[in-house]
C-alpha cells in the first residue's frame, strides 16, 4: 500500500454523483490510485441540472488541503469547481509550496444546464494565481473563449487559443473539442512548441454529464502514477471515450458516464 499513487481533488460535490468530487474519486479508484478530497462547494443537482450551490467558507477549503498534504501527501492534484476568487487564491497559496505535485487545472465555469459554478469576477484569479502552477489546464471550448476573449469554434481557433492560454503559465494546454460542430471530436494538446492532436468519432448520446471532470480525473490519476504527460492524455482519452460509450443511462436528463469503464 505504501507505494500506491495518491491524488487529491479540489472540487465541488455533485449530489448526483456524475461530476465533481464524486466522479473524480470514482475515477481515481478505477485507475488504482488512492483518492483524497477538498470540497469547495456543495451542489444540489441531478441529471436534469443544478438547482442549488452552497459554497464552503474559504478557510474550510484551505484547511482540507493543508491537512491532506501535511500528512498523506499527493503525487498529483486536480482542481474542478472553485466557485470564487477567494477560494482560488487560497487553493493557489496552499499548493504553491508543493511544486512537485503535478497539478491539473480543469477550469470549470458553467454546468451543462447553465448554472454558474464560477463567479465572473474569479476569472482573473484563475488566470493570474492558479494557471502558473498548472502542469496542464483542460478547457473546453466555452471555457477557452472566456480565458482568451477569443471566438473558439474551429480546430484553427483551438490552436490559436491554446497559444494564448499557454502564455498564462500552464506547461501544457489540453483543449477539449467535445463542443465542436460535426461528427468528429478533436482534442488538441499544446506544450508551447508543438501541437499533438487526438481525433475520434463523436458518440451520439445525451449521457455526457461530467465528461470533463472524469477526463481530467483520469489524466490526474495517470500523472500520479508517474506517466509522461502525452501518454497520460492518451490513456485518459481512451477511458473517457469508453466511459461515454458504455454510459449507464441513468436519470431523465444528461446522465453520468461509466466510471467503471475499462482502462486501455
Ligand atoms: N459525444 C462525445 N463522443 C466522444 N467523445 C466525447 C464526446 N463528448 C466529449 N467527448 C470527449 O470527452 C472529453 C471531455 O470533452 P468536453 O469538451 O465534453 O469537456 P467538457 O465540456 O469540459 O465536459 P463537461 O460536459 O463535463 O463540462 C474530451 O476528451 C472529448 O473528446
Ligand atoms: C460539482 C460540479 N462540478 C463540475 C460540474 C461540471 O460538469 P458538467 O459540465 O458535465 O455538468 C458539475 N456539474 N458539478
Amino acid at each position: 500500500m505504501s507505494n500506491r499513487a495518491k491524488a487529491l481533488t479540489i472540487a465541488g460535490s455533485d449530489s448526483g454523483g456524475g461530476a465533481g468530487i464524486q466522479a473524480d474519486l470514482k475515477t481515481f479508484h478505477q485507475f488504482g490510485v488512492y483518492g483524497m478530497s477538498a470540497i469547495t462547494a456543495i451542489t444540489a443537482q441531478n441529471t436534469l441540472g443544478v438547482s442549488g450551490v452552497y459554497p464552503l467558507p474559504t478557510e474550510a477549503v484551505a484547511h482540507q488541503i493543508r491537512e491532506v498534504l501535511l500528512d498523506l501527501g499527493a503525487d498529483a492534484a486536480k482542481t474542478g469547481m472553485l466557485f470564487d476568487a477567494a477560494i482560488i487564491r487560497a487553493v493557489a497559496a496552499e499548493l504553491d509550496p508543493y511544486r512537485n505535485i503535478k497539478l491539473v487545472v480543469d477550469p470549470v465555469m458553467i454546468a451543462k444546464g447553465g448554472a454558474k459554478l464560477l463567479r465572473d469576477d474569479a476569472i482573473e484569479a484563475l488566470k493570474k494565481d492558479l494557471l502558473p502552477l498548472a502542469e496542464v489546464v483542460t478547457p473546453n471550448l466555452p471555457e477557452a473563449e472566456v480565458l482568451t476573449g477569443m471566438l473558439i469554434r474551429t480546430p484553427e481557433h483551438m490552436r490559436e487559443g491554446a497559444k494564448v492560454i499557454h502564455a498564462l503559465g500552464a506547461r501544457y494546454v489540453m483543449m477539449k473539442g467535445g463542443h465542436l460542430e460535426g461528427d468528429e471530436v478533436l482534442d488538441i494538446l499544446y506544450d508551447g512548441q508543438a501541437f499533438y492532436e487526438i481525433a475520434h468519432e463523436r458518440i451520439q448520446t445525451r449521457h455526457t454529464h461530467g465528461t470533463g471532470c472524469t477526463f481530467s480525473a483520469a489524466l490526474t490519476a495517470e500523472l500520479a502514477k508517474g506517466r509522461p504527460l502525452v501518454q497520460a492524455v492518451e490513456t485518459a482519452n481512451r477511458f473517457i471515450f469508453e466511459a461515454i460509450r458504455t454510459a449507464p443511462e441513468l436519470g431523465g436528463g444528461h446522465g453520468p458516464t461509466n466510471h467503471w469503464a475499462a482502462i486501455e
